[in-house]
């Protein structure tokens, strides 16, 4: 009965986070005590051009006093690749629970796939191998936090792409820009550019007419692609969202104007090259803007929306900033109205 209620209390730890943050971290604290393990990681697998690599969403060993995870500015090249520890591998790919118990030592692996198709695993070091029971309460906490997360996901992510949501935009944006920059004694490449976050809104090109000439299925196929296309432009954890319809949004950190004028240059190119299967080629106007100081997400965002105003008006398949194209005396509209006037 002590047992049941003790479990009975840790679930509930775990399930009172309110973001992924919080609730990774309550994870490990929960399963350090409970499997008297000498510790206890939470991993991530991230897609990087097919080697997989591993973020530490939480980590926690015995004797600290709370757990820490990998700096979010680290380049992806940087981190460990999946494939250099085969178990945790293998593991990965039977989506199976592991125990390897050796001298002295075991370890625990349960990996959790989310509806997302987020790859997570649970990986705790022990100086025995668990329990068999004590194997099954780590699996059950595991698929208790897997819905949670799932829950989580659904209400800040749309579900067309997968990509964040607009209701997520204020949260994340104050969370995001709000992060402390990377320490000066971090590392070389880690440390290569802790300069401002800038916004751009990413908005198609004539979708409409994509809709009307191939219908809505094929229209919904092209806002996955460009989904996937602003993925793998972008860095892990840069945020990128979904706004409704046919606009995106990208917040993403960039050292200077000209590192973030190339980055989104590159995703224009990206989405102009991508051969898009029965509609062909397909293009996109952005405008973005650096976030500043006191920015709310709202000053920031109505800014990058002026410049993609201007992208558009210039003829589309275009980015401009707004620094550097509205302030020097461009024409500066309403957005609305004149959004869906032709221009050209
Ligand atoms: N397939 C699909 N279409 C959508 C979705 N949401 C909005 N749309 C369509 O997106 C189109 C947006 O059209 P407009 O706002 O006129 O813009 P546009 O045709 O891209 O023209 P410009 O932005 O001026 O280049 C409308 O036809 C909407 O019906 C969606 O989730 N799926």
């Amino acid at each position: 009965m002590r047992q049941v209620l003790q479990h009975l209390e840790q679930l509930a730890r775990l399930t009172r986070g309110k973001d992924r943050d919080s609730m990774d971290a309550t994870l490990v604290e929960v399963l350090l005590p409970l499997l008297e393990a000498r510790s206890v990681v939470l991993w991530e697998a991230l897609p990087d051009e097919g080697q997989d690599r591993l973020l530490t969403r939480a980590r926690l060993e015995r004797g600290m006093a709370v757990p820490q995870s990998s700096a979010p500015w680290v380049p992806l090249a940087d981190l460990p690749r999946v494939d250099d520890d085969p178990t945790r591998a293998q593991a990965w790919r039977a989506c199976q629970t592991r125990v390897i118990a050796g001298e002295g030592e075991a370890r625990l692996l349960v990996p959790l796939i989310t509806e997302s198709e987020r790859r997570l695993l649970i990986e705790a070091r022990l100086d025995h191998a668990p329990a068999t029971q004590s194997v099954r309460v780590v699996e059950g906490m595991a698929r208790i936090f897997e819905n949670f997360i799932n829950l989580l996901d659904s209400s800040e992510r749309d579900t067309l792409t997968g990509l964040l949501n607009r209701k997520s935009f204020d949260d994340t944006f104050f969370k995001a820009t709000q992060r402390d920059p990377a320490p000066a004694d971090a590392p070389g490449e880690q440390r290569r550019c802790h300069g401002p976050y800038w916004l751009a809104v990413v908005d198609v090109d004539h979708f409409k007419s994509v809709n009307d000439r191939y219908g809505h299925l094929i229209g919904d196929e092209v806002l996955l692609l460009i989904a996937r296309i602003l993925r793998s432009t972008f860095r892990h954890d840069d945020r990128l969202y979904r706004f409704g319809g046919e606009e995106f949004v990208a917040l993403v950190r960039a050292c200077d104007a000209q590192a973030a004028a190339a980055a989104f240059e590159r995703l224009r190119r990206n989405v102009e090259d991508y051969p898009f299967p029965q509609v062909g080629r397909i293009t996109v106007s952005i405008g973005y803007t650096v976030v500043r100081e006191h920015d709310t997400p709202s000053d920031a965002f109505e800014r990058a929306d002026r410049a993609v105003y201007l992208a558009k008006a210039e003829g589309r398949n275009a980015v401009r900033g707004f620094e550097t194209a509205v302030q020097i005396g461009e024409p500066s509209p309403q957005r609305g109205a004149e959004r869906d006037v032709e221009l050209f």
